[in-house]
């Protein structure tokens, strides 16, 4: 199984632009990376990076533009892959050793919000189709190809970081590289009227 982490090297986490200038999307977007290598690398794994742009990290980085349906399908077309996205600070060497677990032709662990976190897939045929609401695109992809299906039901593998409420995931819950690099850059929970929990930022 080749393990494989694609991410944004270039202008990243655009939707995150309301509370980061754009050299800090790209420190922020290398923390969130650093977590999800080291959750890898802790569950015995050792992950390529294919990035858009040059980035720093402890694993080999491939650089290559191509946008993330063809160059995730071109990989898949080489054989048995897992694709595990970079913008889960929360990933933990015990959530790895749950999305290699099951013995399934595709294993696909939801993101919140509709998107497709994580996926293992051991059959020739099956394709990926990001962005909207991919985990049904993929499950029906799955269906079409006649690939058994397993899905990962984990908090941590379903909290990506796309929107600046994200970032209070990440401070309630990290502690990694992510959750460091916030509150170096000063950011903090916060409370709303309501008692909803925010970011704030110093
Ligand atoms: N290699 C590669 N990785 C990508 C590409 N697009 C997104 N990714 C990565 O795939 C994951 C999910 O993408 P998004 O959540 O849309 O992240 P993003 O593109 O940085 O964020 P937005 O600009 O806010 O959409 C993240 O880890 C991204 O870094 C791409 O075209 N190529
Ligand atoms: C790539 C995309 O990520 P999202 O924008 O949902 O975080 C998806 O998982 O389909």
């Amino acid at each position: 199984m080749r393990p494989v982490v694609p991410v944004s090297g270039r202008d990243p986490k655009t939707r995150l632009s309301p509370v980061l200038s754009p050299a800090e999307r790209r420190e922020f977007t290398e923390a969130m990376l650093a977590d999800v290598v080291a959750a890898l690398g802790s569950a015995g794994y050792s992950p390529e990076v294919v990035s858009t742009g040059p980035v720093e990290c402890d694993a080999p980085v491939t650089v290559d533009d191509r946008g993330l349906d063809a160059l995730v399908n071109d990989l898949l077309s080489a054989g048995p892959l897992a694709v595990v996205m970079a913008d889960l600070p929360l990933l933990t060497a015990e959530a790895v050793d749950r999305l290699f677990a099951p013995d399934a032709d595709v294993v696909l662990a939801p993101g919140l919000g509709g998107g497709t976190n994580a996926v293992v897939c051991r059959h020739p045929d099956f394709r990926v189709d990001y962005h909207g609401a991919s985990i049904r695109d993929h499950r029906r992809i799955a269906r079409t190809v006649g690939a058994s299906l397993a899905e990962v039901d984990s908090r941590v593998l379903a909290t990506d970081v796309d929107e600046p409420a994200d970032l209070a995931e990440v401070l309630l819950h990290g502690d990694g590289a992510a959750a460091d690099w916030l509150v170096d850059a000063g950011f903090e929970l916060s409370f709303d009227d309501d008692g909803r929990v925010g970011v704030a930022r110093e």
